[in-house]
């Protein structure tokens, strides 16, 4: 995630329980006065993955999925746990820059506040026979703004599929409930992480209401 800041570090840290396992996320400043906890999955090792690849499955499981998607790129390893825990095999991977054999891919564009610019999220045409007419449940790592969730839940729609649910590690303050509309009700998330502001004696805590 960019950073206006020359040196994004704090020093401070937030903890938080993942379905009963705790970690530490840095917290990082985004700008002089708005600073978030960065969880890095591809930091946090394999075991961290597969835990959270089971609880994301017991709780996406009632909604009966055929299949999962998950949007590149920390979506991938999500995608990957939470498809092996629920007994599945294929699972489909919404690209978010061009490859070679995506050149006549089907492309939502969506509009990033973390990422600087408009982002695109791209599906082979190849992969749409495992979503047309099936249970798709959609997973992340985090959502916070809901752009990326709202687009890829748009792009697999488009690809004939009903979104039986959402499955994130994080949901990070409330942003992504305006943009989700009622689809908010499709998100299962392992724990919440606030956003933080920097108190006057040069602390960093937690906005409320975040
Ligand atoms: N706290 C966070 N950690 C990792 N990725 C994020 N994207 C948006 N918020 C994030």
């Amino acid at each position: 995630m960019p950073s206006d800041i020359a040196d994004p570090r704090t020093g401070q840290s937030w903890t938080v329980d993942v379905a009963g396992q705790a970690i530490d996320l840095p917290i990082v400043a985004i700008k002089p006065d708005f600073a978030i906890s960065l969880m890095m999955l591809i930091d946090l090792g394999v075991r961290f993955g597969a835990h959270i690849g089971q609880a994301l499955a017991e709780a996406l499981a009632p909604a009966k999925p055929d299949i999962v998607v998950g949007a590149a790129t920390l979506g991938i390893p999500v995608a990957i746990e939470v498809t092996r825990a629920l007994g599945l095999d294929n699972y489909v991977i919404l690209q978010k820059s061009p490859k070679l054999h995506l050149a006549n891919a089907l492309e939502q564009r969506i509009s990033s506040i973390t990422s600087k610019g408009e982002q695109r999220l791209l599906l082979d045409r190849a992969a749409l026979p495992l979503l047309a007419g099936k249970r798709v449940v959609v997973v992340d790592d985090v959502v916070a703004s809901g752009s990326s969730l709202r687009g890829s839940l748009e792009l697999v729609r488009r690809a004939g599929a009903e979104v039986v649910g959402v499955g994130v590690i994080l949901t990070e303050a409330k942003d992504w409930h305006e943009t989700l509309g009622l689809d908010r009700d499709l998100v299962h998330g392992l724990a919440h992480i606030p956003q933080f502001t920097k108190a006057p004696n040069g602390r960093w805590e937690p906005i409320p209401g975040t």
